[in-house]
């Protein structure tokens, strides 16, 4: 069983300065950090992590080869990641001022450059019961939905960001949806503050009652519901450093214990686990930890 994780690769550059830059001003940085990201980075390293064969696909330019070297770093397999010679790599210009906010500058680059012929090939090499991850980072998502349903491949959708596109992907082909709040609010467009993740969960379920859901709720920890079952997941207790790639981690743990035949609660438990020890460190993709780190605490 293969999965091929279909998303975005950027390169996050972060500088850390005294204020944000204002209108007409040059200040230096102190310090820059290059970071590999985008949700699709993090999300195969989480899958190569939790012991799972991942595939990653998407677009980079040439001047990608540090996404190239930590994927592989990772043991995610990236012969089937297209290097555009036309466009950069999707990047960030993050600055990291003093108190420790940010503020983001965020290019697709590459990452919207995917085209329909590169879709068919990469697909070509996956089979009927192959798993196909994606979240809302690259162009073509509803024709990546389509063609891998047509494979037969389990689509596992994590629709984040979460913007008006995703009202037009084909959602019926959709098996898992992974998101956490704020995006499913948005999904159903109703008013976060007026209902509670109960309510949620089951107004998702009315809205597509043939996809598995699991609703992730930060440190309240998270809650499945299909047609046979419902499991309600805690959080595992952390000093939060660093909740970014918490739901990659989350995401990628999650469904590579579902495909190891673990019961959904079993799967549930590891990704809390998993999270909780990305969420107890900095950093993204490099936050989160290996399968035998998350089954020794
Ligand atoms: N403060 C925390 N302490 C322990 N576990 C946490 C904490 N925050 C998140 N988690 C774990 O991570 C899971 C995913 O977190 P969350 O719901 O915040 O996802 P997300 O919003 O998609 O995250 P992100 O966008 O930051 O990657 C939670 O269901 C929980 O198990």
């Amino acid at each position: 069983m293969k999965i091929l994780v279909f998303g975005a690769l950027n390169i996050d550059y972060t500088y850390s300065v005294d204020h944000f830059v204002q209108k007409g001003e040059t200040i230096s940085s102190s310090e820059l950090s290059v970071f590999s990201g985008g949700k699709g980075l993090n999300q195969a390293i989480a899958f190569s992590k939790a012991g799972a064969n991942v595939y990653q696909a998407g677009c980079i330019g040439t001047d990608g080869k540090v996404l190239l070297s930590t994927l592989e770093e990772a043991g995610v397999n990236t012969s089937y990641v297209h290097v555009s010679q036309e466009y950069r790599s999707g990047n960030a210009i993050i600055q990291n001022d003093k108190e420790g906010d940010n503020c983001i500058i965020l290019y697709g680059g590459s990452n919207q450059e995917i085209k329909k012929e590169y879709v068919d090939e990469v697909l070509s090499h996956f089979a009927e019961g192959d798993y196909i991850v994606l979240q809302n980072e690259i162009n073509e998502m509803s024709y990546i939905i389509e063609r891998a349903k047509e494979v037969g491949m389990v689509v596992v959708l994590n629709p984040s960001p979460m913007d008006e596109k995703v009202f037009t992907f084909p959602l019926a082909c959709v098996d898992y949806l992974i998101l956490n709040e704020v995006e499913a609010c948005q999904l159903l467009d109703i008013p976060s503050e007026d209902y509670n993740e109960g309510e949620i969960l089951v107004s998702l379920h009315e809205k597509f009652p043939n996809m598995k859901i699991v609703l992730t709720l930060g440190s309240l920890g998270s809650r499945y519901l299909d047609n046979e079952e419902t499991v309600n997941q805690s959080c595992y207790k952390v000093k939060a450093v660093d909740t970014t790639a918490a739901g990659d981690t989350y995401t990628g743990y999650f469904i590579a214990s579902v495909i190891q035949n673990k019961s959904v609660k079993e799967a549930m438990d590891i990704a809390s686990k998993a999270s909780a020890i990305a969420v107890g460190r900095k950093g993204a993709s490099s936050s989160i930890p290996t399968y035998n780190e998350v089954i020794r605490s």
